[in-house]
């Protein structure tokens, strides 16, 4: 087992990406900050549409033409040297060298990221031939093992097998396999259990965590859902329109978590433990257009504490530990 560390693996600095959709601008990440550790989990969690992906794609530049990083930075810390990743040309050879060896994605939807016309078996070797001096064979041999750790029966024959001959919850095993093949150092995670029925849902958060323990992989793991980030992370960064409302450690967030969307976020989730005895609620009203933002704080339309000083930018306040938010009211209503 490998254990979790306080080392610094990826720093995300006042990350701003847009798109540009027609005439309009989209800010669809707005000053995002956080840090990454060595062998832990981090959730990123928020409503559809607060940038979450955006974010995610940000790190390796898997952003469409039309899309960017337009302000601040991403550094990869790796062997006492840090590397601006986004400071490099989203082709160069340097940042390709470090996609899917590295660092390294799961995504929502496996059809989507599998080819159906290749095998299972040549789509997990593919990336390990890439990056690494092995032959044919032997890539097919780590396959296997990959696919056997990640408890798929006969692994061996089953890498022969079509993307179609594989059930939901073994395709994304699969990805799982491809992605954790050059043992990167990070696993970015994008929802990858949304189009899982839950008990499979269950058995591959369960076999990341393992990953996590027997590899030491660091992982961001991208969710809509409290209850999966407060199961398997180790710190939490909520979004909010394109940026990072509260960031701590879970214990931290879910115990006293301070900016309102978070308590929001909290109430309407059942969580073991924290909300047994209240009714579940929702949060009033709809996110704001990501091209007309209001001026300062987006979440004061819908927020119980807002006033007016919430109409000018809010200050992100320090709380002690790496606990952080994002608003005027920190102070109240807890
Ligand atoms: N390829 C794109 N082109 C244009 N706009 C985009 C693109 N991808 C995301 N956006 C916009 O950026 C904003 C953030 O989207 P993003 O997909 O990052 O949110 P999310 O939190 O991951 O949502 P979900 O949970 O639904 O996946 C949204 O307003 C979205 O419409």
């Amino acid at each position: 087992m490998v254990a979790k560390t306080d080392e610094l693996l990826l720093k995300v600095d006042e990350l701003h990406t847009e798109f540009t959709v027609g005439k309009r601008r989209v800010q669809a990440v707005n000053g995002v900050s956080f840090e990454v550790r060595r062998g832990r989990t981090l959730g990123i969690v928020g409503e559809s549409g607060c940038g979450k992906s955006a974010t995610a794609h940000s790190i390796l530049q898997l952003l469409p033409k039309h899309g960017g990083i337009a302000g601040g930075s991403v550094t990869y810390y790796k062997d006492g040297k840090d590397i601006a990743l986004s400071a490099l040309p989203r082709n160069s050879s340097q940042l390709r060298a470090i996609r899917g060896k590295e660092i390294s994605m799961i995504f929502q939807d496996p059809m989507a990221s599998l080819n159906p016309v290749y095998t299972i078996g040549n789509q997990i070797c593919e990336n390990v031939l890439q990056h690494e001096a092995i032959g044919r064979k032997a890539a097919r041999a780590r396959a296997a093992d990959m696919l056997t750790q990640l408890g798929i029966p006969l692994a061996a024959s089953r890498l022969d097998d079509y993307p179609h001959q594989f059930s939901g919850g073994m395709k994304q095993r699969a990805m799982i396999a491809m992605a954790m093949i050059c043992n990167p150092q990070l696993l970015i995670a994008d929802e990858p259990t949304t189009a899982l029925d839950v008990t499979i849902q269950a058995q591959i958060l369960e076999l990341m965590k393992k990953v996590q323990q027997d590899f030491g992989t660091s992982i961001i793991l991208i969710t809509h859902n409290m209850g999966i980030v407060s199961d398997m992370a180790d710190d939490i960064a909520v979004m909010y329109m394109g940026k990072v409302v509260e960031y701590g450690t879970v214990r931290e967030v879910l115990k006293t978590p301070r900016h309102p969307y978070t308590r929001a976020l909290l109430k309407s989730v059942p969580l073991p433990g924290l909300n047994k005895s209240e009714r579940l609620a929702t949060i009033p009203g709809s996110t704001p257009d990501p091209s007309e933002m209001p001026p300062g704080c987006p979440f004061a339309p819908r927020c119980g504490l807002a006033s007016d000083v919430c109409r000018e930018e809010p200050p992100e306040v320090e709380l002690g530990g790496h606990h952080r938010a994002r608003c005027w009211h920190t102070g109240e209503g807890a």
